[in-house]
């Protein structure tokens, strides 16, 4: 809507079919590219100055990074992944500053199905950045009509937000597939975002960015949406049926990182740890349940 835009592609023969057919098959069938959207395989075609939205795989951020690195050194970064990395325990923007020193990074999170953005259907996002000049040039420059980019200053909180959220819609996602119910849904809800908190406040996030639509927001998209790769993921778990292992679920690698950035820090994630129990195969659904249900009783 803001374009022109030039919509970048590592693999020539995806790249060719897309300028061929305005269509991305694979990743977003059914939505025509608009006009202003340019498609290419080659960095140094994008003018150095106008900001790179990076949008791959969270586990996949420093690998695509540090082979661009010489081209994305010119341009503002905006980092569109949620999660934690597995081998180091940081997030995209920390990811990004290890790999280019000096690079000007920012995160775009928030409760966004990229298919109903690219309807055009009604969305609010958080726009991270912790310089606030480039912060409030990027929330100009993408937000739109029907998207509406809220600002912070707070990369840790709003990164953290987005990556926890994750690892409690897989546990919704269970308990639904196992049928404990909406009630059981809701509490689980209630009890991740006092963890998500938990977590993220000891890393030094305010506890309003997670009361925001980086963490409750997204939170309560993931933990719903049927369009979910996380929750339909856990589905699947709690419902002892398949998942298509190419699909992406970026909640199974970061459950593992946040469980030992917490162990670090001294704080409890009992359901974080469920859910690594889970995708270890160790326990059951209803075992989990039963774990945390007879936990000692306490203040909310
Ligand atoms: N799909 C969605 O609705 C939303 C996704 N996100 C986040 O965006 C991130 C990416 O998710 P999706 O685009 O949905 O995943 P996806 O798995 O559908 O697509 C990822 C893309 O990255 C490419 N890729 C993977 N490794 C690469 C590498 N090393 N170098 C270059 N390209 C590489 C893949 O070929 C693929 O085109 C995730 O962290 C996700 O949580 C955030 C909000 C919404
Ligand atoms: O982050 C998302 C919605 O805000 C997309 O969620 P999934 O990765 O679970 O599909």
């Amino acid at each position: 809507a803001n374009g022109p835009v030039t919509l970048w592609a590592r693999d020539p023969a995806h790249a060719d079919e897309m300028r061929k057919t305005r269509e991305n098959a694979r990743r977003l069938p059914g939505i025509t590219l608009p006009d202003a959207i340019g498609i290419a395989t080659d960095f140094d075609t994008v003018s150095p100055g106008l900001p790179v939205l990076l949008a791959v795989p969270m586990q996949q951020l420093r690998g695509m990074a540090e082979t661009h690195a010489a081209a994305l050194q010119d341009h503002p970064l905006v980092a569109c992944c949620k999660g934690i990395e597995l081998k180091t325990g940081q997030g995209p923007t920390a990811i990004l500053s290890s790999v280019l020193p000096g690079a000007h990074s920012a995160i775009l999170t928030g409760p966004s199905f990229a298919a109903d953005i690219a309807r055009g259907l009604p969305t609010a996002l958080t726009l991270a950045c912790a310089d606030p000049d480039m912060g409030e040039t990027l929330q100009e420059a993408l937000s739109t009509p029907a998207l509406r980019l809220y600002r912070t200053t707070d990369t840790v909180g709003a990164e953290l937000g987005g990556a926890l959220k994750n690892v409690i819609a897989i546990a919704a996602g269970a308990v639904m597939g196992a049928g404990l119910g909406d009630s059981a849904r809701a509490a689980l809800m209630t009890r991740g975002y006092a963890e998500m908190t938990r977590l993220a406040v000891a890393m030094g996030a305010r506890p309003e960015t997670l009361a925001g639509l980086s963490g409750f927001g997204d939170l309560v998209l993931t933990c719903t949406g049927a369009q979910s790769r996380n929750y339909r993921f856990g589905h699947a778990l709690g419902a002892g049926a398949d998942f298509d292992p190419t699909i992406t679920v970026e909640g199974a690698a970061t459950a593992r990182a946040a469980l030992s950035r917490a162990h670090e820090a001294g704080v409890d994630l009992p359901i974080t740890a469920a859910v690594v129990a889970l995708l270890d195969g160790s326990v059951s659904v209803l075992q989990v349940m039963d774990r945390l249900l007879s936990r000692p009783l306490k203040e909310e």
